[in-house]
């Protein structure tokens, strides 16, 4: 049976270290980053997934962020060779949790870099970003773990934020979001929706036609209520702020037949 299981894990104390590289730096308030943590893993819960979490990692400040450190295809695991040097001793603790879940374990290795931000997976077709934080290296590697199993791996550029996933995601129907200002070229994506607001680009997909965003993206919920979505917001204003977005405190376990 496909397994609903979600990948979480707390914010550290030192969370307001976290990097932040396309905007300014604004004081992050740790307590109720803590908080909208609680009430994001909640609403997942609330949606039927079983979060798991990883064990913390306190020293990491970007730790929070779980989704740049694995990215799952089927059953493989293939954990990240982080960009930013940083954030590399987060992926020990993730290779242990999805190495007791079950999961097939992969690496991307040095010189590779990929964080998982940058990989978007509509069906068969993965889409990785070549950005600031994956490099070419990365990307071969990715596409040498997964095309064997049967994905399609396209890579796009990357350059006006972060990663490719704070540019684009997509809706349950493969449409992709964009915010044009932050789509290196919309034209490589097919059905691609422009989005008014920069948050509104970041969907997770809940199951049963639903999708979580962050609420500071309140035009684009409304776009997409009236295009017959079922919309569920959470505010995650703390994380927003390093550039974190709804897509990246998490990462679902799809295909696990544990
Ligand atoms: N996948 C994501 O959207 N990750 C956000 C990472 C934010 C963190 N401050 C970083 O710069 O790595």
């Amino acid at each position: 049976m496909p397994s609903k299981k979600a990948l979480i894990r707390r914010p550290s104390p030192r969370l307001a270290e976290g990097l932040v590289t396309h905007v300014e730096r604004e004081k992050v308030d740790v307590e109720l980053a803590q908080e909208q943590w609680e009430a994001y893993a909640e609403t997942l819960r609330a949606h039927g997934w079983e979060t798991v979490e990883v064990d913390p990692e306190d020293d990491c400040p970007d730790s929070v962020f779980v989704e740049d450190t694995v990215v799952m295809y089927k059953n493989v695991a293939l954990i990240t060779r982080p960009g930013a040097e940083s954030r590399r001793a987060e992926t020990a603790g993730v290779e242990e949790a999805v190495a007791r879940l079950g999961c097939s374990v992969n690496w991307i290795w040095e010189p590779g870099t990929l964080d998982g931000g940058d990989v978007l997976k509509v069906g068969d077709t993965v889409y990785v970003g070549r950005g600031g934080r994956t490099n070419a290296a990365g990307v071969q590697q990715l596409r040498a773990a997964f095309e064997p199993l049967g994905a399609r791996v396209v890579a796009v550029p990357v350059s006006k934020v972060l990663h490719l996933k704070s540019a684009v995601t997509a809706l349950p129907d493969g449409t992709i979001l964009g915010h044009i200002p932050n789509v290196d070229r919309p034209s490589l994506f097919p059905g691609f929706l422009a989005v008014p607001e920069e948050a509104g680009a970041h969907v997770v997909l809940l199951g049963g036609g639903k999708l979580l965003m962050s609420a500071s993206a309140p035009k684009t919920a409304e776009l997409l209520a009236d295009l017959g979505h079922e919309v569920v917001t959470v505010d995650i204003s703390e994380f927003e702020k390093l550039e974190g977005c709804v897509t990246c405190l998490s990462v679902r376990l799809r295909e696990l037949y544990a």
